[in-house]
């Protein structure tokens, strides 16, 4: 990592820390009401792995699903720029994308990312090209409906990762790992690092 993304790593870092020592309560408006503050990141543990898988695949198109403030968007913008891929990352809330593209300006990545924001599944049906890498990272009854969006653009070696499949878990992720497992083409592990992934590849 160079130093201008470490510094950009580092203040995410700071501020994941000061979310995990803080009560969860839901903003004012609910979870998509009003400005929500929660960075909800994947934790550097999964940004280090989600870095090396999508690094070690040629020019990819990775999108991701669930921008937040950007935090697992530098581990992927660095990947793309490092394998001379391009990251799309698609987010719902216009403040959370813009805070994420100031950020990825600020560690020298944003050439590598489309900011997209809008409603995820209906974006995914807007792609023209396909898709090499997916984290699948927004709110969990969408994973089924967003995995049925991507999977018919997946190019042949794609990977896919969904977070959060352990902590906190629950009955959408199981519909998803149970929906994943069942589409041709698709070997898939539940691995525990950071809050759970399922690791999935298309043949
Ligand atoms: C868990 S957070 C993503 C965290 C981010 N991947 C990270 O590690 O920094 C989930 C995000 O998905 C967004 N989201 C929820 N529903 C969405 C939808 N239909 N389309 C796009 N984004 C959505 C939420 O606003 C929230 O910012």
């Amino acid at each position: 990592m160079d130093s201008r993304i470490q510094d950009v790593l580092d203040i995410y870092h700071a501020m994941i820390e000061t979310e995990h020592d803080s009560p969860r309560e839901l903003p004012p408006g609910g979870r998509d009401g009003g400005q929500d503050p929660r960075l909800r990141a994947v934790g550097p543990a999964t940004g280090q792995f989600i870095n090396i898988l999508a690094k070690s695949l040629k020019s990819p198109t990775i999108l991701e699903l669930g921008t937040s403030f950007g935090y697992s968007g530098i581990w992927l913008a660095e990947a793309a720029r490092a394998s001379g891929g391009q990251l799309i990352t698609m987010e719902m809330h216009d403040y959370k994308s813009t805070y994420a593209r100031d950020m990825a300006i600020k560690a020298g990545l944003a050439e590598h990312v489309e900011f997209k924001v809008g409603d995820a599944v209906q974006m995914i049906g807007e792609l023209s090209q396909g898709i090499d890498f997916v984290l699948v990272d927004l709110w969990k009854d969408l994973y089924v409906p967003c995995l049925e969006a991507f999977y018919p653009k997946l190019n042949p070696g794609a990977i896919i990762v969904a977070d959060n499949m352990l902590r906190p878990g629950g009955d959408d992720l199981k519909r998803y790992g149970e929906a994943v497992r069942a589409k041709p083409g698709i070997s898939s592990v539940l691995l525990p690092v950071g809050s759970g992934l399922e690791v999935s590849r298309f043949d």
